[in-house]
């Protein structure tokens, strides 16, 4: 029996509508082959939202969202507000309020190695391979909602990196179930040595290990766990972390997959799920058919197993991506040396090729 879903889609800025149609288009393909109703809004945000409505996350936008059964998020920034400190109106002031208005307080990000891209890593196939990590993010706390300031004289400048615990606890509860049906590790990540709002997270994360005795729980610094890694990934299973720490540490690995143009990430939390590649807008190649899009698509993938609980529609997504790689095709970001000329592939072909061997 079909399912009946309404998605919003919210592409953004940059390369966010680039790659989002072929995320939509996949979703598209997957109701008409197995038989469900997916119906379709669209919706601003970022600087899109700012240009039209003067807001970065308009009204209309949250209402819809509200409404849906579940999102899918291109990226938003613009290069003009990063150039521009002083912009009190930013396009990110969007998306970090649609994690807090949504409830959206954990980011799972996998990082899924696909065995054909471990030449595409600058980093050592034997290291890579057999890579599987599932990072849970935190992202409605920390430093990216604490107060700030500037001071009158404009020299003196704050941010308040805050927790509180039954913030570390609903975050830490979900990465240990998932610890439990995975690897059994969890390593949970923090600057427990120097910072306060740390040693609550240290504090909490070791109360709470006592409840999951068969999940062998690990602390790390997050200066070390940045290096790690890169020399040893495959010592991680589960990876907990805060949400600034979270945020670095992915874009690290994103390497392992091997590029920003591979991760996907699902947000959850209180209600609707929220589905969006880890990269920003990429001013750099934006608007010039470059950008990869199988980060979108495998959001999708995301978007289908975790909302809606269609695990065989999400993998048969990623068994298309898979041939795709196989069979040799790429995007620039991607490619290598042995990649044949002749099938590295930009946004609009590489969607195309994931539709077709879908
Ligand atoms: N979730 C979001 O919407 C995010 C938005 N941003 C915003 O995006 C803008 C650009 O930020 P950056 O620091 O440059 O980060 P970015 O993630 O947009 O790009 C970093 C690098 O990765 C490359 N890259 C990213 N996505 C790619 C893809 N799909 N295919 C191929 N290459 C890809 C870019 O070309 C660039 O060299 C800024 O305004 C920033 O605030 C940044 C991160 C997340
Ligand atoms: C507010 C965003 C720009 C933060 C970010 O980089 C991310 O969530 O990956
Ligand atoms: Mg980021």
């Amino acid at each position: 029996m079909g399912v009946k879903k309404h998605i919003l889609v919210i592409s953004g800025d940059g390369i966010g509508p680039e790659v989002t149609t072929w995320g939509k288009a996949v979703l598209e393909k997957i109701g008409a082959d197995f038989g469900h109703e997916f119906t379709f809004d669209e919706a601003l945000m970022g600087h899109a939202g700012i240009e039209a409505t003067g807001e970065p996350l308009p009204d209309e936008t949250l209402a819809k969202a509200k409404a849906s059964d579940a999102i899918l998020f291109g990226a938003i920034g613009h290069i003009k507000y990063d150039n521009d400190p002083s912009a009190k109106v930013r396009p990110e002031q969007g998306l970090l309020k649609i994690r807090k208005e949504l409830g959206l307080y954990a980011n799972l990000r996998p990082i899924m190695l696909f065995d054909e891209l471990l030449d595409a890593s600058s980093l050592k196939p034997e290291i890579l391979k057999g890579t599987d990590i599932l990072f849970f993010r935190e992202l409605t706390g920390d430093v990216y909602f604490g107060e700030k300031k500037r001071s009158e004289d404009g020299n003196t400048a704050s941010d308040l990196m805050i927790y509180h615990r039954y913030e570390v606890e609903r975050i830490a509860t979900k990465a240990f179930e998932a610890a439990r049906v995975r690897g059994k590790r969890l390593c949970s990540v923090d600057k427990a040595n120097v910072l306060e709002s740390s040693r609550l997270w240290r504090e909490v994360v070791q109360e709470l290990a006592k409840q999951y005795p068969d999940v062998e729980t690990e602390h790390m610094f997050i200066d070390n766990a940045a290096m790690q890694l890169v020399k040893n990934p495959k010592k991680f299973d589960v990876v907990l972390t805060a949400n600034l720490f979270g945020d670095i540490l992915t874009d690290e690995a994103s390497q392992i997959a091997g590029s920003m143009g591979m991760l996907a990430s699902a947000s959850i939390g209180d209600g609707t799920g929220f589905f969006e590649p880890i990269h920003g807008s990429a001013h750099d190649i934006a608007g010039q058919d470059k950008a990869n899009p199988l980060a979108s698509i495998l959001s999708v993938a995301l978007m289908l197993e975790i909302s809606f609980g269609l695990k065989d529609e999400a993998k048969k997504i990623t068994d298309a991506i898979d041939k795709t790689l196989k069979d040799g095709y790429r995007t620039g970001d991607i490619a290598d040396a042995h990649t044949d000329k002749s099938k590295i592939l930009g946004t609009k072909a590489m969607g195309q090729k994931v539709l077709e061997y879908l």
